[in-house]
């Protein structure tokens, strides 16, 4: 048997908090897992130190699948980001472990190749829309075939997924929560007139992509789908909250424009309606949120029965553990459809050396054994936790409304 007998929580922050699970076993063989949930970090430590990693140590490290479900089921207060999280990284560690021990890529172990490389897109962010698609001309100069376009909106301050650096984005800007405002009057003006523009410079060879960021109504989502379908978008995503997934019919009503959404699913449960209704075309959710591969792919395959692809969350808050993982799942998954890709910065990449690399618009694992990614515990331990949070959002009239 293969038995686990230590594992620790490392929490770091080069530029931005990081939570990673080490798991080691009886045959020296080590795996990691992301435990990242942004401005939740600590739950999620506390909640794989005090309640997860002590139920771990003795048992046996390849039956991944019995651990899942002891964690899930074994918890009884099933679901939500904080026990997603820490379930998906033991099991990443897990699935890294099995990989190392066979001496295969983690792919190789998930059906194999299923295409040649992973389509990644790029964030272009700006002020205004002149700005944005200067930079998404430099996205598509690096070789990017699906960009996606974040322009601020006349009127207000800030907006999401615009940043001061044009090439990194982190939202948990603060010790405590800033306070954003927005205007769904003056957002739906613009971005119409930044997809125009984009097609008139980029073309029509490039995909487009869009993130509303959960602020519109349903029927304010079906203007801006009708809106944008000129312009061919691969995707609007997070149109609105998901939390009523009837809202997705009335949108459905109103335009052809596909629909994205999921990244702060966390289980099969929170896409099932959405999914099987084909009230959407990509499903968002990734390993360090919904439970970890092994639950990422019941949520493919599940999606696959109804058309609906996988277009899994990549921002800097999900550390290069979690995007090793999500591309062995990529390279693998039959229903693929793209993965996002905000690159992280020379500190974060150092502290988590990796075998992924980018060529011509897409990135491809690597093939060492499991993961191809580890964590520098020593140069980690140089960057200590600095609390950060997302950032509310209220409307012009100081109601709260969503981020
Ligand atoms: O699609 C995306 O990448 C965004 O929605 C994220 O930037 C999101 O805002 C962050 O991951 C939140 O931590
Ligand atoms: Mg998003």
């Amino acid at each position: 048997m293969l038995k686990i007998t230590s594992a620790r929580v490392v929490v770091t922050c080069p530029g931005r908090n990081f939570v990673t699970l080490v798991m080691e076993t009886s045959d020296g063989v080590r795996g990691v897992g992301d435990a990242t949930l942004n401005g939740r970090e600590l739950a999620v430590a506390s909640y794989l130190n005090d309640h997860v990693i002590p139920c771990l140590i003795g048992r046996d490290a390849h039956r991944i699948e019995d651990i899942w479900q002891y964690l899930y089921r074994g918890a009884y207060w099933r679901r939500g980001p904080v026990t997603m999280s820490a379930i998906a990284a033991v099991d990443t560690a897990l699935w890294d472990i099995k990989g190392k021990v066979a001496g295969l890529p983690l792919y190789q172990l998930l059906g194999g190749a299923s295409r040649e490389n992973v389509m990644v897109y790029g964030h272009a962010n700006g002020v205004s829309i002149e700005d944005t698609i200067a930079v998404a001309a430099d996205y598509q100069a690096q070789g990017y075939k699906a960009i996606r376009l974040q322009c601020g909106v006349p009127g207000l301050p800030s907006t999401y997924g615009v940043s001061k650096d044009k090439y990194f984005y982190e939202p948990a800007d603060a010790d405590l929560p800033t306070e954003n405002v927005w205007s769904t009057s003056k957002y739906l003006r613009v971005v119409p007139e930044l997809f125009a523009a984009a097609r008139d410079t980029l073309g029509w060879d490039v995909h487009l992509l869009h993130d509303v960021h959960h602020r519109l109504t349903p029927i304010e989502a079906g203007r801006l789908g009708k809106d944008l379908e000129p312009y061919r978008p691969f995707w609007m995503e997070d149109a609105v909250v998901a939390d009523n997934q009837d809202s997705f019919r009335l949108i459905r009503q109103h335009t052809t424009t596909p629909l994205a959404v999921g990244e702060i699913f966390n289980s099969v449960w929170d896409a099932k309606q959405l999914i099987q209704e084909q009230l959407v075309d990509y499903i968002r959710a990734t390993v360090v949120h919904a439970g970890g591969i092994t639950h990422l792919r019941r949520i493919a395959s599940f999606a696959d029965m109804y058309n609906v692809r996988t277009g899994c969350h990549g921002a800097t808050d999900l550390s290069p553990v979690c995007m090793a993982a999500a591309l062995h799942f990529d390279l693998s998954v039959p229903n693929f459809g793209i993965q996002e890709y905000m690159r992280h910065t020379e500190e974060t990449d150092a502290v988590f050396p990796h075998s992924y690399s980018f060529a011509d618009g897409a990135l491809h694992p690597g093939d060492a054994p499991g993961l191809g990614v580890d964590i520098d515990e020593q140069l980690a331990a140089k960057y200590p936790y600095k609390r950060a949070y997302l950032p509310v959002n209220r409307l012009e009239d100081g109601t709260l409304f969503n981020w």
